[in-house]
Protein backbone atom coordinates (compact mmCIF):
# COMPACT_ATOMS: atom_id res chain seq x y z
CA UNK A 1 0.00 0.00 0.00
CA UNK A 2 1.50 3.39 -1.13
CA UNK A 3 -0.10 5.39 1.61
CA UNK A 4 1.21 2.76 4.46
CA UNK A 5 3.95 4.51 6.51
CA UNK A 6 7.08 3.27 6.49
CA UNK A 7 7.54 3.31 10.23
CA UNK A 8 5.59 3.76 13.19
CA UNK A 9 5.93 4.44 16.90
CA UNK A 10 3.04 3.92 18.52
CA UNK A 11 3.03 5.02 22.42
CA UNK A 12 7.10 3.83 22.98
CA UNK A 13 8.06 4.00 26.22
CA UNK A 14 11.26 2.50 28.23
CA UNK A 15 11.60 1.85 31.88
CA UNK A 16 14.95 1.02 33.12
CA UNK A 17 14.98 0.35 36.89
CA UNK A 18 12.84 3.20 38.13
CA UNK A 19 14.50 5.65 35.11
CA UNK A 20 11.70 6.66 32.94
CA UNK A 21 13.86 6.98 29.32
CA UNK A 22 11.44 7.31 27.08
CA UNK A 23 7.74 8.21 27.63
CA UNK A 24 4.99 7.86 24.89
CA UNK A 25 7.00 8.92 21.98
CA UNK A 26 4.63 8.33 19.21
CA UNK A 27 5.02 9.91 15.22
CA UNK A 28 5.17 8.49 12.01
CA UNK A 29 7.28 8.65 9.33
CA UNK A 30 5.99 8.40 5.28
CA UNK A 31 7.66 6.10 2.64
CA UNK A 32 10.06 8.25 0.83
CA UNK A 33 10.50 10.82 4.18
CA UNK A 34 13.34 12.43 5.62
CA UNK A 35 13.29 12.81 9.57
CA UNK A 36 15.91 14.07 11.31
CA UNK A 37 15.73 13.64 15.03
CA UNK A 38 17.40 16.57 17.29
CA UNK A 39 17.28 17.12 21.19
CA UNK A 40 20.05 17.88 24.01
CA UNK A 41 22.72 15.46 25.67
CA UNK A 42 20.88 12.75 27.05
CA UNK A 43 17.00 13.21 25.50
CA UNK A 44 17.00 9.97 24.00
CA UNK A 45 17.71 9.62 20.60
CA UNK A 46 19.77 6.85 20.66
CA UNK A 47 17.69 4.76 22.92
CA UNK A 48 14.87 5.55 20.33
CA UNK A 49 17.05 4.74 17.60
CA UNK A 50 18.10 1.12 19.81
CA UNK A 51 13.91 0.61 19.76
CA UNK A 52 13.62 1.10 16.38
CA UNK A 53 16.78 -1.18 15.01
CA UNK A 54 15.33 -3.94 17.79
CA UNK A 55 18.71 -3.31 19.93
CA UNK A 56 16.87 -2.53 23.15
CA UNK A 57 12.61 -3.71 23.32
CA UNK A 58 10.53 -0.97 24.79
CA UNK A 59 8.63 -1.31 28.06
CA UNK A 60 5.31 -0.41 26.49
CA UNK A 61 4.13 0.91 23.02
CA UNK A 62 4.60 -0.69 19.52
CA UNK A 63 7.03 -0.13 16.42
CA UNK A 64 5.63 -0.73 12.88
CA UNK A 65 7.86 -1.42 9.82
CA UNK A 66 6.42 -1.08 6.45
CA UNK A 67 3.08 -2.09 8.26
CA UNK A 68 4.56 -4.87 10.24
CA UNK A 69 4.73 -5.01 14.01
CA UNK A 70 7.85 -5.41 14.99
CA UNK A 71 8.09 -4.28 18.47
CA UNK A 72 9.63 -7.78 19.94
CA UNK A 73 11.28 -8.78 16.75
CA UNK A 74 15.26 -8.68 16.74
CA UNK A 75 17.77 -6.83 14.87
CA UNK A 76 18.27 -9.30 11.85
CA UNK A 77 14.43 -9.92 11.62
CA UNK A 78 13.84 -6.31 11.00
CA UNK A 79 16.54 -6.09 8.47
CA UNK A 80 14.76 -8.59 6.46
CA UNK A 81 12.09 -6.21 6.93
CA UNK A 82 13.92 -3.24 5.06
CA UNK A 83 15.42 -1.98 8.04
CA UNK A 84 19.15 -0.24 7.89
CA UNK A 85 21.11 1.44 10.29
CA UNK A 86 24.61 3.29 11.03
CA UNK A 87 26.25 4.12 14.22
CA UNK A 88 27.78 6.88 16.05
CA UNK A 89 31.28 4.55 16.18
CA UNK A 90 32.92 4.19 13.04
CA UNK A 91 32.23 0.35 12.19
CA UNK A 92 34.14 -0.21 9.21
CA UNK A 93 37.05 -2.92 9.24
CA UNK A 94 40.08 -0.84 8.83
CA UNK A 95 42.16 -3.41 7.76
CA UNK A 96 40.03 -4.75 4.69
CA UNK A 97 39.86 -2.59 1.74
CA UNK A 98 37.12 -0.58 0.88
CA UNK A 99 35.63 -3.16 -1.43
CA UNK A 100 36.41 -6.05 0.91
CA UNK A 101 34.42 -4.36 3.57
CA UNK A 102 31.04 -3.63 1.16
CA UNK A 103 31.22 -7.32 -0.21
CA UNK A 104 31.14 -8.84 3.60
CA UNK A 105 28.21 -6.97 4.13
CA UNK A 106 26.72 -8.09 0.58
CA UNK A 107 27.75 -11.48 1.49
CA UNK A 108 25.73 -11.17 4.68
CA UNK A 109 22.82 -10.37 2.87
CA UNK A 110 23.53 -13.29 0.75
CA UNK A 111 23.35 -15.65 3.09
CA UNK A 112 26.85 -15.90 4.83
CA UNK A 113 30.30 -16.21 3.96
CA UNK A 114 30.41 -16.86 0.52
CA UNK A 115 33.47 -18.92 -0.85
CA UNK A 116 34.79 -17.90 -4.18
CA UNK A 117 35.18 -21.58 -5.33
CA UNK A 118 32.11 -22.99 -3.96
CA UNK A 119 29.69 -20.52 -5.31
CA UNK A 120 31.46 -18.31 -7.91
CA UNK A 121 28.22 -16.63 -8.95
CA UNK A 122 27.68 -15.39 -5.74
CA UNK A 123 30.93 -13.82 -5.05
CA UNK A 124 30.62 -12.39 -8.08
CA UNK A 125 27.18 -10.85 -7.30
CA UNK A 126 28.51 -10.00 -4.32
CA UNK A 127 31.69 -7.59 -5.67
CA UNK A 128 28.90 -6.48 -8.36
CA UNK A 129 27.07 -4.89 -5.10
CA UNK A 130 30.38 -3.96 -3.93
CA UNK A 131 31.16 -1.97 -7.07
CA UNK A 132 27.61 -0.07 -7.67
CA UNK A 133 27.60 0.72 -3.88
CA UNK A 134 30.85 2.42 -3.93
CA UNK A 135 30.13 4.25 -7.04
CA UNK A 136 26.83 5.04 -5.31
CA UNK A 137 28.96 7.32 -2.66
CA UNK A 138 31.41 8.95 -4.79
CA UNK A 139 33.99 6.08 -3.20
CA UNK A 140 34.55 4.06 -6.87
CA UNK A 141 38.41 5.66 -6.60
CA UNK A 142 38.91 4.23 -3.16
CA UNK A 143 37.66 0.81 -4.07
CA UNK A 144 40.97 -0.59 -3.40
CA UNK A 145 42.25 1.74 -0.78
CA UNK A 146 42.45 -0.14 3.17
CA UNK A 147 39.58 1.35 5.24
CA UNK A 148 41.65 2.55 8.13
CA UNK A 149 44.00 5.16 5.74
CA UNK A 150 40.44 6.96 4.56
CA UNK A 151 38.95 10.28 6.00
CA UNK A 152 36.73 10.58 8.32
CA UNK A 153 34.38 12.06 5.55
CA UNK A 154 35.03 8.85 3.36
CA UNK A 155 34.88 6.12 6.31
CA UNK A 156 31.18 7.76 6.71
CA UNK A 157 30.44 7.22 3.01
CA UNK A 158 32.08 3.58 3.39
CA UNK A 159 29.31 3.02 5.97
CA UNK A 160 26.77 4.24 3.91
CA UNK A 161 28.00 1.86 1.26
CA UNK A 162 27.80 -1.06 3.52
CA UNK A 163 24.17 -0.55 4.54
CA UNK A 164 23.47 -0.06 0.82
CA UNK A 165 24.50 -3.66 0.20
CA UNK A 166 21.97 -4.89 2.55
CA UNK A 167 19.30 -3.20 0.39
CA UNK A 168 17.49 -1.52 3.23
CA UNK A 169 14.21 0.66 2.49
CA UNK A 170 14.12 2.48 5.98
CA UNK A 171 17.86 3.58 7.08
CA UNK A 172 18.79 5.27 10.38
CA UNK A 173 21.59 7.49 10.62
CA UNK A 174 22.89 8.02 13.97
CA UNK A 175 25.29 11.24 13.97
CA UNK A 176 26.27 10.55 10.31
CA UNK A 177 28.47 14.03 10.77
CA UNK A 178 30.49 12.96 14.02
CA UNK A 179 34.03 13.49 13.73
CA UNK A 180 33.81 14.52 9.56
CA UNK A 181 36.39 17.04 8.67
CA UNK A 182 34.76 20.60 7.34
CA UNK A 183 36.13 19.85 4.03
CA UNK A 184 34.44 16.16 3.68
CA UNK A 185 30.50 17.74 4.40
CA UNK A 186 29.40 18.88 1.46
CA UNK A 187 30.30 15.86 0.07
CA UNK A 188 28.63 13.79 2.33
CA UNK A 189 25.57 15.54 2.77
CA UNK A 190 25.68 14.77 -0.97
CA UNK A 191 25.18 11.46 -0.80
CA UNK A 192 23.48 11.36 2.11
CA UNK A 193 20.36 13.83 -0.05
CA UNK A 194 20.80 10.55 -2.48
CA UNK A 195 20.13 8.22 -0.14
CA UNK A 196 16.83 10.01 0.19
CA UNK A 197 15.99 11.40 -3.27
CA UNK A 198 16.26 7.68 -4.67
CA UNK A 199 12.96 7.00 -2.55
CA UNK A 200 14.41 5.83 0.51
CA UNK A 201 12.84 6.73 4.10
CA UNK A 202 15.72 8.36 6.15
CA UNK A 203 15.57 9.13 10.15
CA UNK A 204 18.66 10.90 10.82
CA UNK A 205 20.18 11.83 14.30
CA UNK A 206 22.10 14.78 13.79
CA UNK A 207 23.53 17.36 15.76
CA UNK A 208 25.13 19.47 12.94
CA UNK A 209 21.65 21.61 12.69
CA UNK A 210 22.60 23.12 9.54
CA UNK A 211 23.25 20.19 7.58
CA UNK A 212 20.01 18.77 9.30
CA UNK A 213 18.28 21.55 8.44
CA UNK A 214 18.68 21.74 5.24
CA UNK A 215 18.48 17.78 3.87
CA UNK A 216 15.12 16.89 6.19
CA UNK A 217 11.65 17.02 5.39
CA UNK A 218 10.28 17.20 8.92
CA UNK A 219 12.11 17.35 12.39
CA UNK A 220 11.05 15.62 15.53
CA UNK A 221 12.55 17.05 18.89
CA UNK A 222 13.45 15.03 22.11
CA UNK A 223 13.50 15.84 25.11
CA UNK A 224 13.82 14.06 28.60
CA UNK A 225 12.52 11.23 26.62
CA UNK A 226 9.65 12.52 25.16
CA UNK A 227 8.62 14.28 21.69
CA UNK A 228 8.47 17.70 22.07
CA UNK A 229 7.51 18.41 19.05
CA UNK A 230 7.59 16.87 15.34
CA UNK A 231 7.22 19.51 12.04
CA UNK A 232 9.00 21.18 9.48
CA UNK A 233 12.12 22.65 9.99
CA UNK A 234 10.86 26.21 9.58
CA UNK A 235 7.79 25.45 11.71
CA UNK A 236 9.78 23.88 14.78
CA UNK A 237 12.78 26.47 14.69
CA UNK A 238 10.08 28.50 15.31
CA UNK A 239 8.30 26.92 17.65
CA UNK A 240 8.34 28.72 21.63
CA UNK A 241 8.86 25.19 23.10
CA UNK A 242 11.57 23.95 21.39
CA UNK A 243 13.62 27.34 21.46
CA UNK A 244 13.35 27.10 25.57
CA UNK A 245 13.40 23.77 25.70
CA UNK A 246 15.94 23.11 23.14
CA UNK A 247 17.87 25.82 20.87
CA UNK A 248 17.78 28.13 23.81
CA UNK A 249 20.24 25.99 25.80
CA UNK A 250 22.77 24.96 23.12
CA UNK A 251 23.33 27.51 20.38
N1 LIG B 1 20.97 1.06 29.40
C1 LIG B 1 20.69 2.17 30.09
N2 LIG B 1 20.53 2.13 31.44
C2 LIG B 1 20.24 3.25 32.13
N3 LIG B 1 20.09 4.46 31.57
C3 LIG B 1 20.26 4.57 30.26
C4 LIG B 1 20.56 3.44 29.43
N4 LIG B 1 20.65 3.86 28.15
C5 LIG B 1 20.41 5.19 28.18
N5 LIG B 1 20.18 5.60 29.43
C6 LIG B 1 19.88 7.00 29.84
O1 LIG B 1 18.80 7.41 29.03
C7 LIG B 1 18.93 8.80 28.71
C8 LIG B 1 18.86 8.96 27.22
O2 LIG B 1 20.10 8.52 26.65
P1 LIG B 1 20.38 8.57 25.08
O3 LIG B 1 21.77 8.05 24.87
O4 LIG B 1 19.29 7.92 24.36
O5 LIG B 1 20.37 10.14 24.80
P2 LIG B 1 20.78 10.94 23.48
O6 LIG B 1 19.70 11.91 23.22
O7 LIG B 1 21.13 9.99 22.40
O8 LIG B 1 22.09 11.70 23.96
P3 LIG B 1 23.43 12.11 23.12
O9 LIG B 1 23.04 13.28 22.26
O10 LIG B 1 24.38 12.51 24.21
O11 LIG B 1 23.87 10.91 22.34
C9 LIG B 1 20.21 9.26 29.32
O12 LIG B 1 19.90 9.91 30.55
C10 LIG B 1 20.99 7.99 29.55
O13 LIG B 1 21.85 8.11 30.65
Amino acid sequence: MADRPALVLDSVDLQIGGARILHDVSFEVATGEMVGVIGPNGAGKTTLFNIISGVMIPTGGRVLLQGDDVTSRKVYQRARVGLGRTFQTSSVFAGLTATENVRQAAQAKLGGAVSPWLFPRAADEAHEVAARCLAEVDLAHHAQTEAGVLSHGDKRKLEIAMLLATEPRVVLLDEPMAGVGSGDVAGLVEVIRRLHESGRTVLMVEHHMEVLLGLVDRVAVMHHGELLAIDTPKAVMADPDVQKAYLGETV
